[in-house]
């Protein structure tokens, strides 16, 4: 195929491990996690894989998992490009709590609308939220979002719709300059280029989950749409 990326979720998180909604909040990888991202970088380098240029999120988990990939494949030092854009899905005023929590303080049938939902976003994340001021006065986001647009809660809708501009502005033209690119990202800012790439409706990228650790590939054609059985190739598969 005339070009090829590669994505991969980043490895559990301490926050994962617990359950809880994670979203904007800082978590870092459990020792699990840790271990998927190393063997994340072996299956890469068995498969024998070379990057020119990655790209990640504003957050340590994705930044980590990166890293050690691009270690075991000796490539440390290629040029990363971090990006609010790909940040994980803004849970609002669920960030850090659990299942149980999440009903008790919403009810069930709350919890099971907005799991279905691709456009109903959690309530916003107040600024009397425990983790509110960790979050919104991080000088990691100097360079943006702007303060007017830098959310308090998103839907999976609101998600796709600031990922896919970097996508489309920043990614795209290297994939066409030849550059051979590894995202490094998580489960909805990811969701987002693979429902664009396949043209997914909503309900089909709702029902999509992507594991942790386990690069992925697209081949796509000139057009930059996936080529017949090019779509979501996990390794290892
Ligand atoms: C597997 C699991 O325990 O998921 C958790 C984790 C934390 C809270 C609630 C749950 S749950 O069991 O209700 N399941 C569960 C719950 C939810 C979601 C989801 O994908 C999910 O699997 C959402 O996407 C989601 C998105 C936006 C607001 C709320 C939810 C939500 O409440």
């Amino acid at each position: 195929a005339p070009y090829k990326i590669v994505m991969v979720r980043h490895g559990e998180s301490e926050w994962n491990q617990k359950n809880l909604f994670c979203g904007w909040y800082d978590a870092k990888l459990s020792d699990k996690g840790k271990q998927e991202a190393c063997n994340a970088g072996k299956a890469l380098k068995d498969a024998g894989y070379k990057f020119d240029l990655a790209y990640t999120s504003m957050l340590t988990r994705a930044q980590d998992t990166l890293q050690a990939i691009l270690k075991v494949l000796g490539q440390a030092n290629i040029p990363v490009e971090k990006t609010w854009r790909l940040n994980e899905r803004h849970y609002g005023a669920l960030t850090g709590l659990n299942k149980t929590e999440t009903a008790e303080k919403y009810g069930e049938e709350q919890v099971t609308i907005w799991r279905r939902s691709f456009d109903v976003p959690p309530p916003p994340m107040e600024t009397d939220h425990p983790h509110y001021k960790a979050i919104v006065c991080d000088p990691r986001y100097k360079k943006g979002p702007p303060p007017d647009q830098f959310p308090m809660f998103e839907s999976l809708k609101l998600t796709i719709d600031r990922t896919l501009p970097f996508w489309n502005d920043t990614i795209v033209p290297q994939i066409k300059a030849g550059k051979r690119i590894l995202i490094a990202a998580h489960g909805n800012s990811l969701r987002g280029i693979v429902k664009h790439l396949d043209q997914m409706d909503n309900e089909k990228i709702m029902g999509l989950n992507l594991p942790t650790g386990i690069p992925f590939v697209y081949c796509l054609n000139e057009m930059l749409k996936p080529t017949p059985g090019g779509s979501l190739q996990f390794l290892g598969d």
